[in-house]
């Protein structure tokens, strides 16, 4: 399919979201080749995001008007789910319906009357919550029966605003919801060569929930590329960041270099006891990444759910290599960008009642909070990320 279009280039991606993709990436690298207007490749991305965003609801308003929706060729059916989602946005019928009827004559041209009828015929019914907001029936009653409400989760389908964190002062910049972090109201740009790093403020408060002094060591545990590490570098902190994974890392560096920030990197499985210990321990875990689903729309989706289990036994392995390089009297914080119970509250209770020599310390926390407990879940409101944070302290160490 030619992709000459932001509705054609819309279609082209979500197939390739369909057989496995990620949105974000492969929006990323068409739209970098492309010599569009700033316009276009907005609505391109609008229409991709839109359309994932409410997937569960755009087929249940398809439903009264396809026998068999499985059957019908891929394109047509996002065709149809897209022109769908452009009627529930209130675009006229003029500007929504032919161009979507072009599209389908362009890939399937049996197929065009059928698009023309649909999307001339819709209208709303009366969808069960967990379809509204196009969340999976099992994610959607956990979270019910947790949160005792899953209102929240309509965060997940706002646009995303892009926020930076500042490591240079940038004139005109709008602050963001906590210190340091910022709006990026611009289009994509060469952000460490402006002092900036993309960052979302619920990723950024785990690194400030550490408060290390100047000159304190700190071990930056799954520290991937180092987005944390680089924040409490800048505050001074003498950082080692550790993760298995070196290619992170070695982009990690190249930021680290351009931003002007000293942060020490080492390749380790932390299922393996570390040979360092510091008074300052964070640990980013791995995790079902159920609060990010506003920049990553596909993930509800391939979610299953016995995944929220399976990686709190990773969190709790990695927890207690955490622990062991916690020194007495030390901070460790856990943080999580999901809102399940397991990786949260669970993970906490499971550890807590194996190390009675971590107390849990208060968090106050900067944010719209959906529960707290042991820890707090914030909640994913004004384009946060969903995100659970414990913070402990090591007052009798046995080890
Ligand atoms: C949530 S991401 C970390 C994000 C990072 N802290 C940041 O702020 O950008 C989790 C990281 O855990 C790492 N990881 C997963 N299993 C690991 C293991 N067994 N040992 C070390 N790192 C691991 C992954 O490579 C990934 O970078």
């Amino acid at each position: 399919m030619r992709s000459g279009t932001p509705r054609a280039l819309a279609v082209r991606i979500l197939l390739e979201v369909e057989r496995g993709g990620r949105a974000q990436l492969l929006l990323d690298r068409a739209l970098d080749r492309l010599s569009w207007p700033e316009r276009d490749k907005a609505y391109a991305t609008h229409l991709v995001y839109g359309a994932l965003r409410r997937l569960r609801y755009l087929d249940f308003l398809l439903e009264p008007h396809l026998r068999k929706p499985d059957r019908l060729p891929p394109q047509v059916r996002w065709i149809l789910r897209l022109g769908t989602w452009e009627w529930l946005l209130g675009k006229a019928d003029h500007a929504r319906v032919s161009p979507w009827v072009e599209e389908a004559k362009r890939v399937f041209p049996p197929l065009a009357g059928l698009v023309n009828a649909v999307l001339r015929r819709l209208s709303l019914r009366e969808a069960p919550e967990c379809v509204r907001l196009s969340l999976p029936d099992w994610l959607c009653q956990a979270w019910q029966g947790f949160f005792g409400q899953v209102a929240f989760a309509e965060g997940f389908n706002e646009p995303a605003p892009l926020f930076v964190t500042a490591y240079r002062s940038v004139e005109g910049l709008k602050p963001g919801p906590i210190p340091d972090s910022y709006l990026w109201e611009e289009g994509k740009t060469d952000f460490s060569a402006l002092g900036l790093q993309p960052q979302n403020p619920a990723s950024l408060f785990a690194a400030q929930l550490l408060n290390p002094a100047p000159g304190e060591k700190v071990l930056d545990l799954c520290g991937g590329a180092g987005l944390k590490a680089f924040y409490l570098a800048a505050k001074g902190a003498e950082v080692v960041s550790y993760d298995l994974n070196p290619r992170r890392q070695e982009a990690g560096k190249r930021t680290a270099r351009k931003l002007g920030l000293r942060v020490a990197y080492r390749t380790q499985d932390l299922m393996e006891p570390l040979p360092e210990k510091a008074k300052r321990v964070l640990l980013d875990a791995p995790c079902t990444g159920t609060g990010t689903f506003r920049s990553h729309p596909e993930l509800r989706y391939r979610l299953a759910p016995e995944d929220p289990k399976r990686m709190a036994e990773l969190q709790l392995k990695l927890l207690e290599t955490a622990a062991r390089a916690t020194e007495e009297g030390g901070v460790l914080v856990y943080s999580v960008c999901t809102l399940t119970e397991e990786e949260g509250e669970g993970v906490a209770r499971a550890f807590l009642a194996r190390h009675p020599e971590f107390e849990p310390e208060p968090i106050a926390c900067p944010f719209p909070v959906l529960r707290s407990g042991l820890g707090v879940y914030v909640a994913p409101e004004g384009g946060l990320d969903g995100f659970y944070y414990l913070r402990l302290r090591k007052v009798n160490s046995r080890t």
